[in-house]
């Protein structure tokens, strides 16, 4: 055991804390133990923003003027900027009184079954036609580590304990909270807890479930916050956007009366991949086009969902690096510009995080928490990862709710998380099932 640690500290120290490492292990080996499903898309590479001019200027700015006022943006102009969903382009606020704002069009695509509330806790089982947790996670090197532990009889010894500790460590719930879940069943194997090997796992999987049941606490939308806002944030490529429109998907199904905020300005697709989302949901998009301020975006955005009586907004961002100090102080920005129009919002930062960049998802979600005070998490990407077992080690580390699990790239696979269908998916309940 001790070996194994001293193995993978060496690799940490060559690797370095650059955050474009993808965790402590050997990827290659483990990409080649554990092959990627088919269809999954390579997570996209951590962009590196330009400079932007007024970075530095910004960082250390006095708590600025509403964009609304510094603008000139009058309320009208405002509701102007709301670009319903059928709107082919982006729209620039135009400078004349618009029309009122008219409802949201009808959803183009086919009506699906309503998806049960974000507030309650998900059957576990797919649902006709909707393949469960169990079925996305089931062929991923990450169930596949830990569910082969229960794939055959082991006998009940050291071995079998090692081998509980290699597959943790693989699947990156990391050292620390494996040293800890390991040493924990060792001494209770040697008092005598265990009648077999059956039993050793059955503990495990139980304090896997303990280890996560603090952090299943699924995002109740509070109907009086009107809107409810909800900002996203995360490093580049995780699937803030992705996420949003599923958001939007579940809301709207749900009943909820929604708003969207195109607010990552830097992606030149952004903008129309979040209304490309709205169209298809029936849901309006806030924007302004490419490179324009995203706190005046989501300033404009929070007027015009106040002025409509929009149960949720939700707001994306530039996907940026945790360690881009200027782009970090661009976030509490945004903060504290929707501040301005309501001290409560945003109501819940939510933070995406790409469940397979391992153990680097740490020390983003430090630097993120430490910028604008993450209130939830989003974990995506499950489906096509070897090492999401991060999960365990968020919510050992920072105990920050995890609300939402991304198990694939269709609107119906974001699952409210879900402490015991998770472990559930990739441990069987009982041996030779694997
Ligand atoms: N397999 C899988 N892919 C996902 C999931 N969530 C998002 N993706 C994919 O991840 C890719 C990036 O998603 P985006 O939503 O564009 O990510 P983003 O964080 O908005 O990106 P930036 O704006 O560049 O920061 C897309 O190809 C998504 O389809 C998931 O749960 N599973």
């Amino acid at each position: 055991m001790a070996s194994f640690f001293r193995r993978k500290k060496d690799k940490d120290a060559a690797a370095g804390s650059g955050e474009t490492r993808k965790g402590g292990l050997d990827i290659e080996a483990l990409a080649a133990a554990f092959p990627k499903a088919p269809g999954i898309p390579e997570a996209a590479p951590a962009r590196t923003a330009p400079a932007r001019e007024d970075e530095a200027a910004e960082a250390a700015a006095p708590p600025e003027t509403p964009p609304h006022d510094r603008d000139g943006a009058t309320e009208a102009t405002l509701a102007a900027a709301v670009v319903e969903a059928a709107a082919p382009a982006v729209a620039v606020p135009p400078p004349a009184p618009p029309p009122a704002l008219a409802p949201a069009p009808a959803p183009v695509t086919e009506p699906e079954p309503a998806l049960p509330s974000s507030a309650t806790r998900e059957n576990p089982a797919a649902a006709p036609g909707k393949p469960g947790w169990r079925e996305r996670l089931r062929g991923t090197g990450f169930a596949r580590g830990l569910g082969g532990l229960f794939s055959r009889n082991p006998r009940l010894d050291d071995d079998l304990l090692d081998e509980v500790e290699t597959a943790l460590i693989t699947a990156d719930v990391g050292v620390t909270a494996t040293t800890e879940l390991v040493e924990q069943l060792r001494k209770r194997m040697k008092a005598r807890e265990f009648a077999d090997a059956a039993a050793l796992l059955a503990a495990l999987r139980a304090e896997l479930v303990a280890l996560l049941q603090p952090v299943s606490q699924p995002l109740a939308i509070d109907a009086a916050a009107r809107p409810f806002v909800i900002l996203t944030v995360g490093v580049n490529g995780v699937g803030k956007t992705t996420t949003i429109g599923k958001l939007a998907k579940r809301y709207k199904d749900e009943g909820h009366g929604l708003m969207l905020a195109a607010g990552d300005t830097f992606r030149a697709a952004a903008v129309a991949q979040l209304q490309a989302w709205g169209e298809r949901n029936g849901v309006a998009v806030v924007a302004q086009g490419q490179n324009a301020d995203a706190a005046s975006v989501a300033f404009d955005a929070l007027q015009a969902a106040k002025a409509r009586g929009t149960d949720v907004l939700i707001a994306d961002t530039a996907g940026r690096l945790h360690t881009q100090q200027g782009l970090m102080a661009e976030l509490g920005k945004i903060r504290r510009v929707l501040g301005k129009i309501d001290p409560a919002a945003p109501h819940e930062v939510l933070m995406v995080i790409d469940g397979t960049t391992g153990q680097n998802a740490l020390s983003q979600l430090r630097q993120f928490h430490a910028a604008v005070n993450v209130t939830g998490l989003v974990v995506t990407k499950l489906d096509g990862s070897a090492k999401g077992g991060v999960v365990f080690a968020l919510a050992r580390e920072f105990g920050i709710p995890i609300r939402y699990a991304g198990i694939g790239e269709r609107p119906e696979d974001l699952r409210v998380f879900d402490a015991e269908a998770f472990v559930e998916a990739l441990l069987p309940d009982e041996l030779g099932r694997g």
